[in-house]
Parts: structure tokens; C-alpha cells; sequence
């Protein structure tokens, strides 16, 4: 469970606070999707959840924030990335080995995983990332779509409890995300993990998400079920969030009172939906 209550937070050389009286409840399990205009504080909202706020980005921190019943601010950072799998906006940055392989195996050993555990964990998580074939490559040899699977690859091998994730698919085409987030869910229902993504695409996260978590200048716009967020597609333009134009038609013709169903989450839906009303 990650509990954020009433947390505003100021960057130390900000001027105004990034977070505003933000609160959230993510059960643990369940799959939880952030998005929201540039700037509109998500990735600090991630910092919060894995402690980098306020440990690494000090500032003025009101509220509290606890991830599997430990208090971030009280924590050490070491502790939390025991619980706590991150994979940054800037994955470069977090990578530290030559090698794909070496990268897995540097979380594995840098935790203690046990000796014989290690081999499946790094062939199990390049096999769930659809990248076997690139354990001996260099990592700067790869591209930004292959690095940013080997980041989640080095993640999950860790098998962490949580997992945030800041905009995971960014380099990805749309196939490769949607696998992402397939096995993201996967991953989540399997271990009983908790999973944060910030993602841009919202009709991914209308697809895989239990949540969806729109973010509008430091604040909370939106926090339900995929659907219903889905229903404010003019709202959500507002706060700069484009919704699939498959659900933006569909909304449009129950306000016209053509179609009566249900929000249509994805595409094939929507089209169904379609068929019914031209029938
Ligand atoms: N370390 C920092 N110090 C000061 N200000 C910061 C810092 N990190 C982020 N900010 C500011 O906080 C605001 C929100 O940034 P954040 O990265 O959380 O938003 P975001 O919604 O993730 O944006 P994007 O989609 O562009 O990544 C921005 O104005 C940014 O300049």
C-alpha cells in the first residue's frame, strides 16, 4: 500500500510548491496510471514514492508519504530501494554496468539475492523484456528502446514490491509498449506488486491500469477507474490530456443521446460499440 496524504512539496530552488495538498491511496497489487500535462508534477509525485523526495531533491515537505507501511522521509534511501523498484525518466542515468548482463546482475548482487537464484532472475527477466538475445551486448551499442527495456529488465529481476516507473515506453514504438505494459500487469498480478507508471499514453493506461491519476498543476484532477476519467474527455483536454479519438467519438454520441453504453477504454470497444449503434 502507498499512502500520500496532504503532501505539498517545494523544490529547495523553486519558488513555488510542485506538489499542492496531493493524497492518494494505491492498494497494494494494484496497477495505477499517472499522466498529465509537462510539468504538471508527476515525476515529483514518483520522487515521492521512492523517497529521491525529499531524500536526494531536499525542499519544504509537508504531509507524509508511506510505501509498504515505511514512512519515506524517515527512511533510508537504501532501505526504500529494497521495497521501492524505480526506473527513471533519464534511464541512462541510472545505468552503472558496460554490459546488459552486468547491469542485471549488479542489482542482483548489490541485494544479496541468493547465488542460485541469480541465472534464472537475469534469464527470466530478459525473457519477460523480449531481449534474450542482447545479454552480451554493450549497453552503449544498444538504442534508446533496447536500453530502456534493459532498465526494466534490471528492475524486475529485483522482483521489487513496488514499482514506479517514469514514463517507461518513451523511447518504445506502440507494440513494444504495449508489451511493456502487458507484462508490467503480468508482473503486478503474479507477485501481488504495486505498480505506478507515469505514462503519456493514456489509452494505455485506459487499457492495463486499475487507476488512472491525472495530475494538473501540482494537483490531483482525476483520481478512478479508468472508465470513468475516460467519460471527462473534454475535461481532460482542458488539463492537456488528449483521449483516444475512438472514446472522444463514443462520448460524443451519448451526448447526443445515440449511444448509451458503457466508456469505451480501447479502440476495439469502441468499435463494437459502433457496429451496435449502426445496426
Ligand atoms: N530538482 C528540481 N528542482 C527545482 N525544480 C524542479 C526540480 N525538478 C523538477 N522541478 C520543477 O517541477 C515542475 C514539475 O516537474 P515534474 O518533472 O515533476 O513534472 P512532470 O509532470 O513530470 O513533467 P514532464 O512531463 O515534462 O516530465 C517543473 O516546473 C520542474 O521544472
Amino acid at each position: 500500500m502507498i499512502q500520500v496524504e496532504r503532501v505539498t512539496f517545494r523544490y529547495r530552488e523553486g519558488t513555488e510548491p510542485i506538489l499542492r495538498d496531493v493524497s492518494l491511496r494505491i492498494p497494494a497489487g494494484s496497477f495505477v496510471g499517472v499522466t498529465g500535462a509537462a510539468g504538471s508534477g508527476k515525476s515529483t509525485l514518483t520522487y515521492l514514492m521512492n523517497g529521491i523526495v525529499p531524500h536526494c531533491y531536499p525542499g519544504d515537505f509537508y504531509g507524509t508519504v508511506r510505501v509498504a507501511g515505511l514512512d519515506t522521509c524517515d527512511t533510508a534511501l537504501t532501505d526504500l530501494a529494497r521495497v521501492v523498484g524505480s526506473v527513471c525518466q533519464d534511464i541512462d542515468s541510472q545505468m552503472v554496468a558496460a554490459v546488459v548482463e552486468d547491469e542485471l546482475l549488479f542489482g542482483l548482487e548489490s541485494f544479496a539475492v541468493p547465488h542460485d537464484q541469480v541465472e534464472g532472475r537475469i534469464e527470466g527477466a530478459l525473457a519477460d523484456m523480449g531481449i534474450a538475445d542482447l545479454r552480451h551486448r554493450a549497453i552503449a551499442s544498444l538504442s534508446g528502446g533496447q536500453r530502456q527495456k534493459v532498465a526494466i529488465a534490471a528492475i524486475l529481476a529485483l522482483r521489487p514490491r513496488v514499482l514506479v516507473l517514469d514514463e517507461p515506453t518513451a523511447e518504445l514504438d506502440p507494440a513494444s509498449s504495449r508489451t511493456v505494459f502487458q507484462l508490467l500487469a503480468g508482473y503486478a498480478r503474479r507477485h501481488g506488486a504495486t505498480v505506478v507508471a507515469v505514462e503519456q499514453k493514456i489509452a494505455l493506461l485506459a487499457e492495463f491500469a486499475d487507476r488512472i491519476v491525472v495530475m494538473e498543476e501540482g494537483r490531483v484532477h482525476f483520481d478512478d477507474e479508468p472508465a470513468a476519467v475516460l467519460a471527462h474527455a473534454d475535461e481532460l483536454l482542458s488539463v492537456g490530456v488528449n483521449c483516444p479519438r475512438s472514446c472522444t467519438v463514443m462520448n460524443r454520441l451519448r451526448q447526443r443521446g445515440a449511444y448509451e453504453g458503457p466508456t469505451c477504454r480501447t479502440p476495439e470497444q469502441a468499435a463494437s460499440a459502433l457496429r451496435e449503434v449502426l445496426s
